[in-house]
């Protein structure tokens, strides 16, 4: 079974997935770690601070994988179930500006989830039934990592559309 976890930076797909982990005693890949230590980047983006990820060369890392992908890029490799992880954008933006990001990239981030361009992707590449929207404002990780646990083991039906955070904006 391959699961991704995707999401807008500050969502808690780190967070919740190494919960997974350890509960289900599932492999789990965290994308951005795999990136850095594998060099598998193109070039570096300075404005935003982060590096263009090499989606072909990830993807040939990865190989004939099992278990999670974690990262707000990987609803962009083939998986059976996708979890969008989504977070209320005034909320997103303060855990992001907590952890140190640079304001600009806080804000952008906050944009870029009221305007649902994750979930919006997520559906594009895997259709509805694939993906399975968890709001996770308000929720300690012990819980996100309960429901991703379902999905994983088939207890959740597909949901996609489920939050509306446009008045964020
Ligand atoms: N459920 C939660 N409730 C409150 N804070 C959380 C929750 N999950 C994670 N956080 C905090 O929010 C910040 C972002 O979490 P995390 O790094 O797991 O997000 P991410 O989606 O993996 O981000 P990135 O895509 O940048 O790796 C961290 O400081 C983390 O401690």
């Amino acid at each position: 079974m391959r699961v991704v976890v995707t999401g807008t930076p500050g969502t808690g797909k780190t967070t919740a997935t190494e919960r997974v982990a350890a509960d289900l005693d599932l492999d789990v890949v965290h994308l951005n770690r795999l990136v850095k230590d594998e060099g598998l980047w193109t070039e570096r983006d300075d404005e935003r601070d982060t590096l263009v990820v090499d989606l072909d060369a990830a993807r040939d890392e990865l190989g004939d994988w099992d278990g999670i992908v974690e990262s707000h890029l990987a609803h962009h490799f083939e998986a059976d179930r996708v979890v969008v992880l989504r977070c209320r954008p005034d909320v997103l933006e303060q855990r992001l500006l907590d952890r140190g990001e640079a304001e600009a990239k806080a804000r952008e981030n906050r944009e870029s989830e009221a305007l649902d361009v994750i979930l919006g992707e997520a559906v594009e590449f895997h259709g509805e039934e694939s993906v399975y929207e968890i709001d996770t404002t308000d929720r300690d990780p012990d819980a996100v990592a309960d429901d991703i646990a379902a999905v994983v083991a088939g207890e959740r039906e597909p949901s996609a559309g489920t939050v509306d955070f446009i008045d964020y904006l």
